[in-house]
């Protein structure tokens, strides 16, 4: 399988190129050239399989040029109870991702049972072993650059730290996540892991990511590579657990579900975008987002209008305090019917700090065979799922899941069960729990006082040649 880019301008590549390159030349995002499609024979196979098997059948799909010796050594190392065993105490880590039934129709998908409690180790513990397997098949070293809004960031580094070849480089908006998660990261004293605290929020770290990604020459010098979901084999892990989720939620393949999906970057939502593209029975996807509702507004409106910094609010959801959704790119490449120069013509528009309006163009009656729903939740929403979920079913979830449960339960259609995914655990967002509970949440015995050890991080300005300077100091020549 070769992947192309969303902009149209840039050779096609084997998924081990785009795993240690990123972002495309072109500026743009790799897709597969085509979605695999998945037959109603492998899917009544899937069913049975453990999250491994399953993995790695998905896997098998996208990562074509990866001896399936190989990738299966990979995906069995990667996906085991004892790395996904940090949640809470009643689950069942053997699923790796179990379910959890709130009532016949409405489940929580536990992701965040991983080393940061955090969906985000779904897909980077497989990245930390996949960069490891391919940089010694060929002698390499790779700087990863990554921007976090809070999870991330701990997860790329607590899957990449003591790795042989890496080194991270992670840049965070300075005191915008919650202490829980920047003792996670801060409090990590590797040689390799470099944090970088930057003054601006997510969209501006992000911003500095890829530019320094679009400076061609400095990428090739300091061998820049990306764990943010830029990177394709991000999302090609997320997929994984859409079907997983699926296949806990109903009795027969001929069953459809809603997942509603707590958004901010795209990348999860995407990745159930793509299971679905590829034939799973998917009804419905419910993108939730936070008081920062560009996602929402573009598909209430048809208007993608990215806000700046001054316009993004800080929130109790923090990770989705974002407003210039990367992984949106990949969903329009396809809304648009894959036309590389209409998403050059909308990008050119957002990277000017400006807005596009698909209203009055084909592509806005195009959008509802993608089956999309969209709604926004707020503080006091949060407070009140969180209290409810609490009263109801003695079920603790944090402020994001919250925000993907009060969306889902209002846009879901009654006749689909919903799948609600679970971003995080609610020790990371301490505050907001015990504002709405009144109550500290658990968290596992390892991550005790992790707030009082000692930090260390780099202050910076959003200034990208600085960044430079940084990194060149850095990485040994
Ligand atoms: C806890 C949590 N929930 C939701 C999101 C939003 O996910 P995405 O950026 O893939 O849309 C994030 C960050 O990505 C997150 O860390
Ligand atoms: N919420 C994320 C933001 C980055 O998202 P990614 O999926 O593109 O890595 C975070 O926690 O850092």
């Amino acid at each position: 399988m070769k992947y192309i880019s969303t902009r149209g301008n840039a050779p096609a590549k084997t998924f081990t190129e785009i795993l240690l390159g990123g972002l495309a030349p072109d500026g743009g995002l790799y897709l597969p050239e085509q979605y695999p499609q998945v037959t109603r024979a492998e899917l009544d196979a899937w069913r049975k399989l453990s999250y491994a098997d399953l993995a790695f059948a998905v896997l098998s799909k996208f990562a074509t040029d990866i001896p399936v010796a190989d990738l299966k050594a990979i995906v069995d190392k990667t996906y085991t109870a004892a790395v996904y065993s940090n949640g809470r105490a009643d689950s069942d880590f053997s699923q790796i991702t179990p379910l959890r039934k709130l009532d016949d129709n409405v489940f929580i998908l536990e992701l965040s049972n991983g080393p940061t409690l955090a969906f985000k180790d779904m897909a980077m513990q497989l990245l930390g072993n996949l960069f490891e397997y391919a940089l010694a098949k060929q002698n390499e070293e790779l700087n990863i650059f990554g921007a976090t809004s809070g999870d991330t960031g701990s997860a790329a580094e607590y899957a990449m730290r003591g790795k042989k070849g890496i080194r991270v480089f992670m840049l965070s908006p300075n005191g915008k996540m919650s202490a829980f998660q920047r003792a996670q990261m801060y409090s990590l004293q590797d040689p390799n892991i470099f944090n970088i605290a930057i003054n601006g929020m997510f969209d501006d770290a992000q911003d500095m990511v890829k530019a320094v990604s679009n400076d061609h020459a400095f990428k090739a010098k300091y061998k820049i590579g990306t764990v943010n979901s830029i990177n394709w084999a991000r999302v090609s892990a997320q997929i994984v657990y859409y079907f997983k989720g699926y296949f806990a939620a109903t009795q027969s393949n001929d069953e459809h579900v809603a997942f509603s999906v707590p958004s901010g970057n795209f990348g999860n939502i995407c990745a159930g975008h793509i299971a679905r593209m590829m034939g799973l029975p998917i009804g419905q996807l419910i993108l939730a987002t936070n008081e920062n509702d560009v996602l929402d507004e573009f598909f209430r409106t048809g208007v993608y209008r990215p806000r700046d910094t001054r316009h993004t609010y800080e929130t109790s959801s923090p990770s989705m305090d974002i407003s210039k959704a990367s992984n949106f790119e990949r969903f329009v490449f396809d809304l648009v019917g894959r036309d590389g120069a209409k998403v050059r013509e909308f990008w050119s528009k957002v990277d000017a700090g400006g807005s596009f309006d698909i209203k009055d163009t084909p592509y806005w009656d195009n959008l509802p065979k993608f089956d999309f729903a969209s709604g926004k939740s707020t503080h006091q929403d949060r407070l009140k799922t969180i209290r409810e979920l609490w009263e109801e079913y003695g079920v603790m979830v944090d402020t994001h899941t919250a925000d993907g449960l009060k969306v889902g339960l209002e846009q879901r259609r009654p006749s689909l069960p919903l799948v609600c995914l679970e971003t995080a655990l609610p020790a990371k967002f301490a505050e907001t729990i015990q504002e709405a509970l009144g109550r500290q949440p658990e968290r596992p015995a390892k991550l005790e006082g992790i707030e009082n050890l000692p930090q260390r991080c780099e202050v910076m300005d959003a200034d990208v040649e600085k960044l430079k300077a940084y990194i060149s100091a850095h990485v040994p020549q």
